[in-house]
């Protein structure tokens, strides 16, 4: 059993250096994702929305301070398992070659995947809510558009069903009905999770607009201090 009091992502006291000019890029952060949270980062360009939505990922390490999953601490062997229930996807994509189903097939080559399969129905189902045909699944990734190659990187990550999506500007500079079927397979994503609302998401934006279709709850980072207006929720 899960205690829905805990939160699903919890930073303690987190701060992020720059080691090579010893300046602060994440000021000491507290912070919690409970489940059923959707959540936007909004701020200026370099205060440090990836520096922090990375460290959460286990992308960086913290120069002080911890992050939790569900209240336990994550230790180095851990770090797969946590990265499979809090999925980070980033503004551009990284494809292989080879075609859509190709990149789908990827994941469930790694150890931390061992026990799950690639199922091309629930691929295709994926691809159909975002707007796309099964024949998307047969598009050589070398031929993608850069919406389309963003629609196959979200395929990737939900077909693996996470718990926690930490989304870092990942429509932007894609065209105004990419963005929307993005936000669409997102929406989807969260609405899939049981009935105790298990799901949460973290979505960075440039855009305020953006921000108040995707999230409920509205944060904003300014020089790398994290704050929550009162007035934002
Ligand atoms: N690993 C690192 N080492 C040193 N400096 C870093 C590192 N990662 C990021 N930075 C610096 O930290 C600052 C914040 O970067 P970050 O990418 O988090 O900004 P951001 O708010 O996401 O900006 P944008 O909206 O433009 O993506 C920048 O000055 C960046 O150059």
């Amino acid at each position: 059993m899960t205690n829905p009091s805990v939160p699903l992502v919890a930073a303690h006291g987190v701060v992020r250096l720059d080691a090579a000019r010893g300046s602060m890029l994440l000021h000491r952060t507290d912070f919690t994702l409970g489940a059923g949270e959707r959540l936007s980062i909004t701020g200026p360009s370099g205060s440090g929305k990836s520096v922090f939505l990375r460290t959460l990922a286990l992308l960086d390490p913290c120069d002080e301070g911890f992050v939790t999953w569900r209240g336990e601490r994550i230790a180095r062997a851990g770090i797969p398992a946590y990265r499979r229930r809090v999925a980070y996807i980033a503004q551009r994509p990284a494809m292989l070659d080879g075609t859509v189903e190709d990149n789908l097939h990827y994941p469930y080559t790694l150890k931390a995947y061992h026990d799950a399969r690639f199922d091309r129905d629930a691929a295709a189902r994926l691809a159909h809510a975002a707007g796309r045909g099964a024949d998307f699944l047969d598009k050589p990734a070398s031929e993608l558009s850069g919406g389309e190659a963003q629609i196959a990187a979200f395929v990737r990550v939900l077909q693996l069903a996470p718990d926690v999506l930490l989304l870092d500007e990942p429509t932007a500079s894609l065209d105004p009905a990419s963005v929307r079927a993005i936000e669409a397979l997102v929406a989807a994503w969260f609405d899939d999770g049981d009935e105790n609302r298990s799901r949460a998401s973290i979505w960075v934006s440039h855009d305020p607009e953006q921000a108040h279709r995707v999230a409920a709850r509205h944060l904003t980072m300014t020089a790398g201090v994290l704050a929550e207006p009162k007035d934002a929720r």
